[in-house]
């Protein structure tokens, strides 16, 4: 395929030229492909970016398939311009073992229409040694507050995992929030506004603080989840972790939850508009590594429940991008600021050394937009399972063509795109033979054999499952 004349995040216009999975050039005036089966697009006027790394979705498989599953989701995240995902390991079975980690990655990889990477979950009874022997992409993310699941962990166990992961060079990513600091005096209430409430904001700069601390002892690489405050994040920085921020607290706040009611409840959850503020300019500075989902669907008959009833989380992997180009067009954010948020600085942080960026030789992960076709986002529009969204009725620029290591999984005009197969009842294997989506951990990513070395001093055993931390 030969992209001609794209407008690239740095502004320059090139042409771009791939070869199989991979970009092969990118120059100017690049020759027109030979073959006829070679395709050329015209992008003059149009955004080429490198595919969303989304590090934070909740896809639900195995366990929950009503509310989503790795073939809606990822189609949903192709629809939305991103072309790799990490998926959590709140499902049942929890990831937490050997057993579950391949029943996961078995659905995902015949199912999903992007890359994706799989995390390891802590709780009491996880396998640390069976998961680190896997393509694991990070532990977490590891709950120091019970969310959707229950796999609330203590400060001690927490400890033991941190020693775990850092001992084999793995991320570990945090929910961070400390419910000695929630406000039980809010569960009196019953408006929507009350989970805000009762999840302070406090609670969160407390959990970054601990998690500091614990992170501090074992020199280990931690990346706090959905920060959601700007002293969160600010903690976050100034002790040396990496930290997220999702769509939902860049683009809402606890002004929303008159009209989102119960469907606005998620962990963390909304802020102050005050603090949104304070947010949205960290992402902007870019103080903030990178935005991530937390793609959390819920059905609407599950959502529509009383605000103590009603499960926490809420969709975003189809709009994160398409809220970004928004702003991007209405010069709130740059390009190549969104460009870093959503896959240069993943790649970068969770070290996918082939992702993240548009050069000769990176995997053909892309994304075509025209900014001048700014649409209104519709919950009956999106791809996802749930079919609502928190950010009906705002504007978002979506794309016009989704590419995964070369394949075409998405095009919204075209016939050639996994999405049409699928609402035509095919399903992505039947329309492009193989899978789409590959663990990103188990391709080539992994430089160094030790760094996914089984032995951890003695400590933890083989595949069994009497090792337990
Ligand atoms: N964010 C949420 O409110 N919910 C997430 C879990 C989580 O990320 O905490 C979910 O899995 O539903
Ligand atoms: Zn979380
Ligand atoms: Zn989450």
């Amino acid at each position: 395929m030969l992209i001609r004349n794209a407008t690239l995040p740095d502004g320059r216009e090139r042409d771009v030229l791939l070869e199989g999975e991979t970009i092969a050039a990118v120059g100017e005036d690049l020759p027109m492909p030979e073959s006829a089966d070679e395709r050329f697009v015209d992008a003059s006027g149009k955004r080429l970016l490198p595919g969303m790394i989304d590090a934070h979705v909740h896809f639900r498989e195995p366990g929950f398939s009503h509310k989503e599953t790795w073939e809606t989701g990822s189609r949903s995240a192709a629809a939305g311009g991103v072309t790799c995902v990490v998926d959590q390991p709140n499902t049942d079975p929890p990831t937490i073992d050997g057993a579950a980690f391949d029943e996961k990655e078995k659905l995902a990889s015949e199912a999903s229409l992007v890359d994706f990477g799989i995390n390891g979950g802590v709780t009491e009874q996880w396998v640390p040694s069976a998961l680190l022997q896997r393509p694991m992409f990070a532990l977490g993310e590891v709950f120091l507050a019970d969310s959707t699941g229950d796999m609330g962990i203590d400060v001690e166990l927490f400890a033991s995992a941190v020693k775990t992961a850092a001992r084999q060079d793995a991320v570990v990513t945090v929910h961070a929030e400390d419910a000695t600091e929630f406000e039980p005096g809010a569960k009196e209430r019953d408006d929507a506004d009350a989970w805000s409430a009762y999840r302070t904001a406090r609670a969160e700069a407390a959990a970054v603080r601990a998690a500091a601390e614990v992170g501090d002892r074992f020199d280990a690489h931690l990346h706090v989840a959905h920060t959601s405050t700007p002293e969160g994040i600010d903690v976050a920085k100034d002790h040396g972790m990496t930290c997220e921020v999702t769509p939902h607290h860049m683009f809402l706040s606890r002004r929303d939850l008159g009209d989102l009611d119960t469907f606005g409840r998620m962990n963390p959850p909304l802020r102050r508009e005050r603090l949104r503020s304070k947010v949205w300019e960290r992402v902007v500075d870019g103080t903030v590594d990178i935005v991530a989902t937390d793609h959390a669907p819920h059905t609407r008959e599950e959502k529509d429940a009383s605000i103590w009833d009603a499960p926490s989380g809420v969709p975003g992997v189809e709009t994160a991008l398409p809220l970004l180009l928004e702003a991007a067009r209405n010069d709130e954010i740059s390009y190549e600021r969104v460009r870093d948020l959503t896959a240069a600085n993943v790649a970068d942080v969770f070290d996918l050394p082939t992702k993240g960026r548009i050069e000769a030789g990176m995997d053909a992960d892309l994304v075509l937009v025209d900014p001048s076709d700014s649409r209104e986002i519709r919950g009956e529009d999106l791809h996802s399972k749930c079919e609502w969204t928190p950010f009906e009725g705002k504007q978002g620029v979506f794309p016009e063509l989704t590419l995964v290591r070369g394949e075409v999984v998405y095009e919204r005009f075209g016939p050639d795109s996994a999405i049409e197969a699928a609402e035509a009842g095919e399903t992505a294997n039947e329309r492009f033979g193989d899978a789409v989506g590959v663990n990103v951990r188990s391709i080539e990513r992994s430089p160094d054999p030790d760094a996914t070395a089984t032995d951890t001093d003695g400590e933890d055993g083989d595949d069994g499952g009497d090792d337990r931390a």
